[in-house]
């Protein structure tokens, strides 16, 4: 199949500070990719690349195999046929739902207009709502709308700017769902940018992590989080404790929550490692391999607890554990690894960037 999309070593500078550096992805027909990284990491700027908004200091941006920008080339926003949707929303605040809807489909006579309208505010499922007014509608509402108005005109690409990030977290967890299921049922591939991993979860079928501008993996979100590329992408998808390790000999390493069996044997005795601990990584209960480790503050929520434990080495960390293990403040705990992630100390984390580059 080919991509709808394709980035190629795009370089993005404001002035001659590089922000976005080396980045190549594509995207198929119907695909939907999140973008996720950390604030200031350049999201926003790739978005407005392959919206047309920001220049390429090198590489290309392809759009159904037509060059769309380059450096010193762009095809100008509105001739891309890319929809886009903001976090503000930016409705027409004097314009009702079905006009908002239909001020990018002016050009189609009256009954299709109308037509296009009616079904995407069945789609985004605000039909009863057409003649009320933007300031009328909740947060959650006006979103849909906007991405109704951005999927009037059969966009040949969708760009999300953080879409859901004015909203409470529930409601934003169950409309990038929502969304998915809408951008599915029209066909439409998209690309959404949120600093929020679980909506990146929610709503893509693949992820893309951006830090320090560059991309650091492209991937389905199962292999993100199971086959992270490195540290830094481990911490953008879960919540972890790093710690160091020794490797004793193939096969068995030595950390501060005990001994540690190796996934693979490309380990040498002798060597560092980095252990990136997430909850689901650590076994409670007797084992030849486990540590004692203290319990010094319990955190209660419902059906997890937050512990903070102390190490026999001295090292506290904290991590939930399913309630159902119930073990009381200041007591001690047998603990030991099953499977956490581990890295050689050469996968570091990529430095961030704050690269200048002379002109
Ligand atoms: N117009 C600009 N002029 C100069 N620097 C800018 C400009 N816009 C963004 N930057 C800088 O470029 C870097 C990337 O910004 P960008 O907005 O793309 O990041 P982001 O990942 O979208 O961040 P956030 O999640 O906070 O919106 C940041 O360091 C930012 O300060």
């Amino acid at each position: 199949m080919q991509p709808i999309l394709s980035a190629n070593d795009l370089e993005c500078r404001y002035g001659n500070r590089v922000v976005i550096e080396s980045v190549s992805l594509s995207l198929l027909p119907g695909e939907i990719a999140c973008l996720l990284g950390p604030s200031g990491c350049g999201k926003t700027t790739l978005l407005q690349a392959i919206a047309g908004f920001q220049p390429l200091a090198s590489g290309s941006i392809t759009l159904e195999g037509k060059t769309i920008s380059s450096a010193g080339a762009m095809t100008p926003p509105e001739k891309r046929n890319i929809g886009m949707v903001f976090q503000d929303y930016a409705l027409f605040p004097h314009l009702n739902l079905a006009d908002n809807v239909a001020f990018g489909i002016q050009s189609l006579g009256g009954q299709e207009r109308r037509a296009r309208v009616a079904e995407l505010l069945q789609l985004v499922q605000l039909q009863e709502y057409a003649k009320q007014f933007p300031h009328q509608l909740s947060g959650g509402q006006q979103q849909r709308v906007a991405l109704a108005r951005a999927l009037a005109p059969r966009p040949r690409l969708l760009l999300m700017d953080e879409p859901f990030s004015n909203l409470d977290s529930a409601l934003r967890r169950s409309l990038a769902a929502e969304v998915r299921q809408i951008l599915r049922a029209q066909g439409t591939p998209a690309m959404i940018v949120t600093h929020d991993r679980s909506e990146a979860f929610i709503a893509g079928d693949t992820l893309g992590v951006l830090s320090g501008g560059q991309l650091q993996q492209w991937d389905t979100p199962q292999q993100l989080y199971r086959h992270p590329a490195n540290i830094a992408v481990a911490r953008i998808v879960s919540d972890g404790t790093l710690f160091e390790g020794r490797v004793i000999h193939t096969g068995l390493a030595e950390t501060p929550l005990g001994k540690l069996e190796l996934p693979h044997q490309g380990f040498t005795a002798g060597e560092q490692i980095r252990v990136f601990v997430r909850s689901e990584d650590i076994l409670p209960g007797d084992h030849p391999h486990a540590v004692l480790a203290h319990i010094i503050e319990k955190t209660f929520l419902g059906d997890r607890a937050v512990y903070k434990f102390r190490l026999p080495g001295g090292n506290s960390f904290s991590t939930s554990l399913k309630a159902a293990h119930h073990f009381p403040a200041d007591s001690t705990v047998p603990l030991r690894l099953s499977r956490p992630l581990v890295f050689t100390t050469h996968s570091e984390d990529r430095s961030p960037y704050q690269k200048v580059q002379a002109d």
